[in-house]
């Protein structure tokens, strides 16, 4: 079983995060890591933050010389804004006059629509939206791109899989259909302002963005996600939490933002006869293979083998500049939200994200399907798998 856990604040001192259930053996580095993290602050909108914030990676547990030892991997990813909230957000009680001396600290009673912060105030009984944004922010991801990397590090060594995402949406403006990743795109993507394949949908979507900033409005999006080199098999048709296409959508539609998933051609299957909806299965020399990829690899809620691609559509950003209508909840009148600053779009962040998401999923799968102590063992039984297979 594999398991994972976050912790931490936006302002706080650092996030922690904790995958537990790896075999010994996966090659792993701050590096890596910090590689990873550096890839999720790329993308044309983000906010000022991005600019100024650099993310501290430090392996505290679980990796010795480059290499997981099979115990838990515990990861902090310091957050450098920390100096300038070491009173409003210390864990110990601070004095209520110095307390309240502080701007930073004044209580934020304009809830955002589309945030976490009404709801969270009412249910965790707050009077003021901070405890509830500082978990409730997307800084929290950073912690799972940095689970996601020893994830997705472990997927290559054991079976050779690799994940790349794309934007495919953003703001309304659409890129070509048909069109997603091979192995091999990853640098081009990274260069890409907003992790587009298609150049002239990545001008028209930087200038969608720069239309939104200049409006004082915030954009969502559709990244997808795609993992070439899986054995088929991962997952399982016989019960509904075993299938593999149900707990991707659910690990993503737990990313800050997102509001809807799809498998492969997901809704557009939908209209689609059935004569041109399925992806046809054909002898080649290599082997049975599928003449077309819309199920997105995925069929009975398992691996076909064919390339896996899940989408994922984000909302517009929550903190409009040009601020909404709420009620400032001291007074119970009328107001405009909070607002400070804020992305006006994190689509192409969003899609590293969703690779970190799919990533510990399929990873999780793959353990479960081959399991394995040591790194070694898990790819010798994926070996004799494939060997063994009846219908290859
Ligand atoms: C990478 C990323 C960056 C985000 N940046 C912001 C932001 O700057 N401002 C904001 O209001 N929401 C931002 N969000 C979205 C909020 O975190 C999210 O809307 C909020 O937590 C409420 O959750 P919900 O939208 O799923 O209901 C971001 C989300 C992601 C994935
Ligand atoms: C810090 C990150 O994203 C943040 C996510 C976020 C939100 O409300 O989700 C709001 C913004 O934070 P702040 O209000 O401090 O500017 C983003 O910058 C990050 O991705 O590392």
């Amino acid at each position: 079983m594999l398991r994972w856990l976050t912790a931490g604040e936006s302002h706080g001192p650092s996030l922690v995060a904790v995958l537990e259930g790896l075999p010994a053996h996966v090659q792993v580095t701050s590096d890596d890591i910090a590689d990873s993290l550096a890839r999720r602050r790329l993308g044309y909108g983000r906010g000022a933050r991005m600019k100024f914030e650099q993310d501290q990676v430090t392996i505290t547990g679980g990796v010795r010389h480059g290499e997981t030892q099979g115990g838990p991997v515990a990861i902090i990813v310091g957050n450098t804004e920390w100096p300038k909230w070491e009173k409003v957000m210390s864990a110990d009680p601070v004095d209520a006059e110095e307390l309240a001396s502080l701007a930073r600290n004044a209580p934020l009673t304009r809830p955002r629509p589309g945030h976490a912060d009404l709801a969270g105030m009412q249910k965790y009984d707050f009077p003021d939206a901070r405890p509830i944004l500082e978990r409730a922010s997307a800084r929290e991801t950073a912690a799972r791109v940095a689970l996601g990397r020893v994830a997705s590090n472990f997927l290559a060594q054991a079976c050779g899989a690799t994940i790349l995402s794309h934007v495919i949406e953003l703001g309304g403006v659409r890129a070509p259909d048909g069109l997603w990743p091979g192995e091999g795109d990853l640098e081009r993507l990274d260069a890409d302002p907003v992790r587009c394949l298609d150049p002239a949908t990545s001008e028209a979507m930087v200038a969608r963005i720069d239309q939104a900033h200049k409006d004082g409005d915030t954009l969502g999006g559709v990244v997808e996600v795609v993992v070439h080199g899986l054995p088929p098999g991962l997952g399982s048709h016989v019960h509904w939490d075993r299938r593999l296409d149900s707990r991707l959508a659910g690990a993503l539609m737990g990313i800050q933002a997102i509001k809807g998933v799809e498998v492969g051609d997901g809704f557009a299957l939908a209209a689609t006869p059935g004569s041109l909806a399925h992806d046809e299965i054909v002898p080649t020399p290599e082997g049975i293979r599928r003449t077309s990829s819309r199920s997105g690899g995925t069929e009975g809620g398992m691996t076909t083998g064919e390339v896996l691609r899940v989408r994922a559509a984000m909302k517009p950003i929550a903190t409009v500049p040009r601020a909404l209508r709420t009620v400032d909840v001291a007074t119970g009148e009328e107001a405009v939200a909070h607002h400070q600053r804020s992305d006006v779009c994190a689509v192409p962040a969003a899609g590293i994200v969703a690779e970190a998401m799919v990533a510990l999923v399929v990873a999780e799968a793959l353990l479960e399907k081959f399991g394995g102590d040591a790194l070694s063992e898990t790819r010798r039984n994926v070996e004799t798998y494939l060997d063994a297979l009846t219908y290859r």
